[in-house]
């Protein structure tokens, strides 16, 4: 059996380049011999931890380029994504974090389901534009990807087990260096651990495993 490389990917629903990377690198699972972990965190807390802004804040050319970027890569991938107008605002004004919470819910309750639910709530508020804010955003989620007792898991995401489970993924993507989001750990084969920032870096990835990158993805979305 051909041994499998493990694959950490710690992402915020909030980061377009997160769905992007989320999107082409999970499609490679059927041939890059790679077991790929859904870790995601808080970006706020990193960027605090780590002494970074958000780019737009920090330089405020980088907010129209990364809008005509993201358009751009979700293109090439073939991602129906749809960069928000109204992003800025909306990372001064809400947080992503309680919809983190609900993939780690899911993860420890029905792990089975918590990779559909993450890309439902990647696609309601990168697709679709509606919120993943409410706990009414939460429970249609859920239902709509078949998760049972929608209420009772919607009711964790406030638990000891739920928020220290995002707290660990978050401790764990700092201590690792990361200042930002996407942010991928590969396991080479003698252990040593790979990091990179952003979703531009899947080929290099691809490479460190030995694989070619086959370029565009045809998206099964
Ligand atoms: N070049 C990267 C950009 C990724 C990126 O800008 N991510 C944002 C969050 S959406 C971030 O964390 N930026 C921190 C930084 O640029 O230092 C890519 O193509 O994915």
């Amino acid at each position: 059996m051909v041994k499998k490389f493990a694959v950490d990917l710690y992402f915020d629903l909030i980061s377009p380049y997160s769905f992007i990377l989320f999107e082409s690198l999970l499609a490679r699972r059927s041939t890059w011999p790679m077991e790929v972990t859904l870790k995601p965190v808080a970006l706020g807390h990193i960027m605090k931890a780590s002494g970074n802004k958000p780019p737009a804040f920090a330089v405020p050319a980088k907010g129209p380029y990364m809008g005509r970027d993201v358009t751009r890569l979700a293109r090439y991938y073939n991602i129906p994504l749809k960069f928000r107008e109204d992003f800025l605002t909306i990372i001064q004004t809400k947080s992503s974090i309680n919809a983190d919470r609900l993939i780690c819910a899911v993860q420890l309750a029905q792990p089975e389901k918590a990779e559909a639910v993450a890309r439902a709530l990647f696609r309601r508020f990168w697709v679709d534009r509606a919120d993943i804010f409410e706990e009414k955003d939460f429970l249609e989620v859920l239902s709509a990807c078949g998760v049972s007792d929608p209420s009772a898991i919607v009711s964790s995401i406030s638990s000891e087990a739920v928020k220290g489970k995002m707290r660990e993924n978050t401790d764990e993507a700092v201590e690792s260096g990361c200042f930002g989001a996407p942010w991928t750990v590969l396991t080479l084969e003698n252990g040593r651990k790979e990091k990179f920032f952003g979703s531009d870096r899947l080929h290099i990835i691809g490479h460190m495993m030995g694989q070619k990158f086959d370029g565009p993805l045809v998206a099964s979305l």
